[in-house]
């Protein structure tokens, strides 16, 4: 785990655990070996830890963190290091994170190569850099740097790093090389003014304006967040205490954050994402032994907001598109809208000026579908109408070269449905963007029964060159983002027809973590827009809608949102939906008596007792329909892992990364009393299918002992499969 060799004067250490040298417990211990050989060793008159392979070190093995002696040896390592008699200089490529910058600060030298990138990230999994990091730190660069750094976990380059002192050079070429020249020049130098906890911090004078300064920013910016804070206090302390004091006080506020249920969320999900690119297929095919085909050139059909979004997304990331949109007035106006969102992209520092045009370049508009015939991939996002889109999946079969894989923006329709209409089925594929889809980061890609592997692994691959996060799912109605969000919407709407308002609702939720209540979320999509797809489903089943019913084919319904389409009230578009809106401040959400008044009538014209609708109940019946619903999913494998029903809410709709979920947080609440509650709930709304329990949720409730979400799917029936 950590390589021991010398080279004429200087002992060489080189943390060797692919593939982001990360501190095990055996680097850790290697280390520390290491150090005391070399310091032992009279040929050695310096020392240089380093990494191999691609980087230096990105801290500490997160997986560590959930047993008991996580962590230790860390910091008894670092005093090793700065106490060593011979100096140690860091030689840093790659990632210095974490951990890693904390050895990098134990030393006595810095040396980097201009590519490397620096940082402390642990707030990111809800945790501040436990080794001396928020104390030593700010000795080298100051109170607000250090402040800001540790409080964010944003990663910077070689060049800030060195301009802030954290780096003593900076070099082009190879890092050991730079480290071995640099050497020359310290050996016999005294070490003391280069250990940091010999030094102070310079502008301690002035730790209070700029501790109030720094906190009044991160509550505005990371509402709800405890690591933050404990960030910028522990820096606080590394100016008002001795340098011991702040670093046992640092240790303590560690050991509070390391078992907070922020930081144990924010430690599963930082492993969901990185668990979901990782696809399979039930033949067996996966990510790793299935090769992409490469995607030079597009399609996109339709010059809706959504086909508008996707092009952005291709372009920005330098894949050319040819947008198909036959009303030449919708496809003047798109090219315009797609330009205004790529200088927005430039205000905000997101590419530059050159970027933009170079993108814009990439951008081709035709009114007729002939123009496809030669693009590698099609996305078709043209409205939720199923004959429609087997009519434009037919032509395209027709008119597209063979290997062009045809794609759907569907969000809720089936795809061998689609893929029928074609004689290349395996070559078609759901691409799921959320809106707006140039900002939301999920793509749910959604393979049909013939879709093949390398298409799978192409959409897959694509996600990622777009900068998606991608999960890949079964076909069936809606897939899993709209199918488990379902409930969720239903039953907010439900409390409100029972006697809640919609933005007692909204706040709840709001208050639990998510950062927009439904109705505010509803209000920012169109409340025109779920009426026409309700009107599109009614005529696809041959219904007559009716604002007079609590019943629906045997389901409940509820006709608020009707209503107040009726009104008129289609959302911020129009000044007033669930909330009103004022002109002057056209985003902000005002509660709204006509709308109360709406609701009150409805109830009484429907006979609806309405009665006060506590907290909890909201989160619970919100929270757990959509959970039942997701453990139905798993169980008929539309989604492979739990892992990836959490990482689309967290990339689809926001739910809070440190709540990871809600497989995750219905793991943490224990599947018995989820199961039980559910269980009451159907009891109480027979009329709501999504209530009726899950089986693989009462088979892993049965347990005598709650059984690890790793393991759940082990529980379903193979008759299910
Ligand atoms: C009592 C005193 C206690 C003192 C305790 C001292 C406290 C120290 C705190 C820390 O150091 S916390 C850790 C800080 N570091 C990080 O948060 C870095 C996290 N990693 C990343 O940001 C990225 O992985 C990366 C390093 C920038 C590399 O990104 P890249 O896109 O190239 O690869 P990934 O797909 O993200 O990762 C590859 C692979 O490695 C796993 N992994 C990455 N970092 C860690 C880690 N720190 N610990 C464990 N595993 C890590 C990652 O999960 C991937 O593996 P997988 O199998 O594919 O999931």
């Amino acid at each position: 785990m950590v390589d021991y060799s010398v080279d004429r004067n200087l002992a060489i250490l080189g943390i060797n655990n692919p593939p982001v040298n990360a501190l095990s417990f055996h680097v850790r211990e290697g280390l520390f070996n290491g150090i005391k050989q070399a310091n032992a060793d009279r040929r050695v008159e310096a020392i240089v830890i380093t990494g191999k392979g691609k980087t230096y070190c990105s801290g500490a093995d997160i997986r560590e963190f959930s047993i008991p002696s996580a962590g230790k040896g860390l910091v008894t390592l670092g005093h090793r290091i700065e106490d060593s008699d011979k100096p140690v200089i860091s030689a840093i490529h790659g990632n210095a994170l974490g951990g890693g910058l904390e050895i990098a600060l134990f030393s006595h030298y810095r040396v980097a190569n201009k590519n490397a990138k620096i940082g402390f990230p642990e707030v990111l999994i809800g945790l501040l850099p436990g080794a001396e990091g928020t104390i030593r730190l700010p000795r080298v660069t100051g109170l607000a740097f250090a402040m800001d750094a540790i409080a964010s976990g944003r990663r910077f380059d070689a060049q800030e790093a060195h301009k802030h002192g954290i780096l003593d050079t900076i070099c082009d070429g190879d890092v050991l090389q730079e480290a071995k020249a640099f050497s020359k020049k310290i050996i016999g130098q005294p070490l003391d003014q280069r250990r940091l906890s010999k030094t102070h911090v310079k502008d301690a004078a002035d730790v209070d304006i700029k501790f109030e300064e720094a906190l009044a920013q991160i509550k505005r910016k990371y509402r709800g967040l405890i690591a933050p804070i404990l960030c910028l206090k522990s820096v606080r302390n590394s100016a008002k205490m001795s340098f011991d004091e702040a670093a046992a006080e640092e240790m303590r506020l560690f050991g509070e954050l390391l078992t907070s249920s922020q930081s144990i969320g924010l430690r599963y999900s930082f492993f969901a994402e990185r668990s979901a690119p990782k696809w399979k297929l039930p033949c067996g095919a996966c990510a790793d032994n299935t090769t992409p085909v490469d995607v030079k050139t597009t399609g996109v059909i339709g010059a809706g907001t959504m086909g508008s979004g996707i092009a952005v997304c291709l372009i920005r990331a330098g894949i050319p598109v040819i947008l198909v949109e036959k009303n030449q007035k919708m496809l003047d106006q798109a090219i315009k809208t797609i330009s205004r969102i790529l200088t927005g992209s430039v205000k905000l520092n997101r590419m530059t000026e050159k970027q933009r045009e170079h993108s814009l370049k990439l951008l081709k508009g035709a009114s007729t579908l002939d123009e496809l015939a030669g693009v590698d991939m099609v996305i078709e996002a043209v409205y939720e109408n199923l004959e429609l889109k087997r009519e434009i999946f037919h032509q395209l079969d027709k008119i597209c070269k063979s290997s062009t894989l045809l794609c759907s923006n569907t969000s809720t329709l089936d795809i061998d449905n689609i893929a029928s209409a074609t004689q290349r089925p395996d070559k078609v594929v759901g691409t799921h963007f959320f809106a707006p889809a140039y900002i939301m980061r999920l793509l749910e890609n959604v393979y049909g029964t013939k879709t093949s592997p390398t298409t799978v692994a192409t959409v897959m691959e694509l996600g990622k060159r777009i900068g998606k996060i991608c999960v890949l799912v079964k076909t069936c109605y809606a897939f899993v983002a709209n199918r488990t969000n379902q409930p969720f919407g239903a039953e907010a709407s439900f409390m409100v027809e029972e006697g809640a308002l919609p933005q007692d609702v909204d706040t709840v939720l709001e208050n639990f973590g998510m950062p927009m209540g439904p109705f505010k979320v509803s209000d920012l999509s169109g409340i025109d827009v779920g009426w026409r797809i309700r009107q599109e489903v009614a005529k696809a089943l041959g219904l007559k809608l009716t604002l007079e019913t609590r019943y629906r084919m045997g389901e409940r319904i509820t006709t608020l949102a009707d209503r107040l389409y009726e009104m008129g009230r289609y959302g911020i578009k129009t000044g007033k939906g669930w909330y009103r809106y004022e002109p002057t401040n056209p985003r902000k959400p005002i509660p709204d008596p006509d709308v109360a008044k709406m609701i009150q009538k409805h109830c009484m014209d429907m006979g609806i007792e309405r009665r006060n609708i506590p907290a909890q109940e909201v989160i619970e019946r919100c929270l757990f329909s959509a959970i039942n619903e997701s453990f139905r999913v798993l169980e008929q494998r539309i989604a492979e892992k739990p892992e990836d029903i959490d990482v689309i809410w967290q990339y689809g709709f926001s739910f809070p990364r440190y709540g990871g979920g809600p497989m995750f947080y219905a793991s943490q609440v224990g599947l018995k009393k989820v199961f039980e509650k559910i269980c009451i709930f159907h009891e109480q709304f027979p009329y709501s299918s999504h209530w009726v329990p899950s089986d693989l949720l009462r088979k892993l409730a049965s347990h005598s002992t709650e059984i690890p979400m790793d393991k759940w799917t082990q529980f379903i029936s193979s008759s299910k499969l």
